[in-house]
């Protein structure tokens, strides 16, 4: 695991103020095209960059998934929580995210996964579901998978819908850039706070490549950051 370096943190906070710092350092350092993901673990990050000098009118972004059929008025949406969370504070040169009301769910895909391989990202910021999911690529999706339509499983299902009225709202379908799509930025930094996410790490640290846990997909990437604050992982 020579690729993989952690980063051991008190919390969510302290996780904030190391990624200010490791953002400005990636601008500094020309930083131009920037994958972002959504989630609670990304909140204090973005806030920490809402707040802060950084300067990101020059940078193109693109997320990692959206829900099918929720658009950017959906305060569920993934368009909404990036609006809201990051770029209604800081402008950005253009932001990219797939369209999850788009009439032609394969078209929009094939098209957001050309404008990634044109764009190429620098640096590709994730956090990792309870099952082990990257993005919305849950359990058994093949490592050489692009941007695709997927259906979530149903443990995602049951963690992602405390954000909706009720289960029965949560659309059981996305749109993802798949593990291929991830594994062709230069650089990785995940995200991972809490117990719940210990089981996830643990696959990743057993240095084991497997489907059956998308986060395992990272050991065959060069250039891979992980912060938690988990104790144990990292020995
Ligand atoms: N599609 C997103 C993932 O990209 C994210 O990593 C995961 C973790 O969410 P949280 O940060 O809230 O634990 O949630 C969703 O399923």
């Amino acid at each position: 695991m020579q690729n993989v370096r952690f980063i051991k943190v008190g919390g969510k906070e302290e996780a904030a103020t190391v990624m200010l710092e490791r953002m400005r350092k990636e601008l500094d350092e020309g930083l131009r095209v920037l994958g972002l993901a959504t989630g609670s673990t990304m909140i204090p990050v973005y806030e920490a960059w809402a707040k802060s000098d950084l300067d990101f009118s020059e940078v193109i972004s693109f997320n990692l998934d959206e829900y099918v059929g929720l658009g950017a008025d959906n305060p569920n949406s993934y368009a909404w929580f990036m609006n809201h969370h990051l770029f209604s504070h800081k402008p950005f040169k253009e932001t990219y995210i797939p369209d999850g009301t788009a009439e032609d769910l394969t078209a929009e895909c094939d098209e957001y996964e050309a404008l990634l391989r044109d764009a190429e990202i620098d640096l590709q910021f994730l956090g990792v579901g309870e099952n082990g999911h990257i993005a919305f690529n849950e359990p058994g999706t093949p490592f050489s998978s692009t941007t695709h339509v997927t259906e979530l499983a149903d443990s995602t299902l049951g963690v992602n819908s405390q954000y909706f009225e009720d289960r029965s709202a949560i659309p059981n379908t996305a749109l993802t850039m798949g593990i291929a799509s991830i594994l062709s930025a230069k650089k990785i930094v995940l995200l991972a706070f809490g117990e719940k996410k210990r089981s996830a790490l643990q696959e990743l640290v057993k240095g084991q490549k497997t489907t059956d846990y998308p986060i395992t997909s990272l050991l065959d990437h060069p250039d891979v950051t992980i912060v938690t604050d988990l104790e144990g992982i990292a020995e």
